[in-house]
């Protein structure tokens, strides 16, 4: 698996983390930046991330800034990405299982990194469940 990862200048040392934990776990990453906590744009970074996951370059994203809201509204806005903003570990297995999201946003002011790894540790290894969900993924991905 490759995973696009991505932030602005507030998500940046949650990201640093995050990427660090995917290499620990031999993941292939396609680094899209920022590369320091100068500011910047989370929509650049989050339009990048998404474009990269809905193209196949990679394929899932995760996208980190402030509160990880801006960056998930962006990385959104990009057709066939479904982005969940998740703030404990219950939110990413559920939308692993019911929206096969293919994106994970968190954030680094309001996420401390242990429960950020943990979320992103279920997100990784929850299965979409299909059925009545795939329904309504299709039409997520129909509009
Ligand atoms: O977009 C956000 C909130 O929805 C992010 O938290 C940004 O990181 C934040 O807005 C950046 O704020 P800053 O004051 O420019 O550091």
């Amino acid at each position: 698996m490759k995973i696009a990862i991505a932030s602005d200048h507030g998500g940046y040392q949650l990201k640093e983390e995050v990427k660090k934990y995917l290499e620990d776990r031999g993941i292939e990453i396609l680094d899209l930046g920022t590369n320091s906590e100068e500011s910047v744009d989370y929509p650049e970074y989050g339009h990048a991330c998404g474009e990269a996951v809905a193209s196949g370059k990679a394929d899932r994203g995760i996208v980190c800034c402030g509160t990880g809201i801006g960056i998930s509204i962006a990385a959104n806005k990009v057709k066939g990405v479904r982005c969940a903003l998740c703030t404990d570990v219950n939110m990413a297995v559920m939308t692993r299982k019911h929206n096969d999201a293919n994106m994970l946003a968190m954030g680094g002011r309001t996420t401390d990194t242990k429960t950020a790894l943990e979320i992103t540790a279920a997100w990784l290894d929850t299965e979409f469940e299909g059925g009545r969900h795939q329904r309504r993924v299709d039409m997520l991905n129909r509009y």
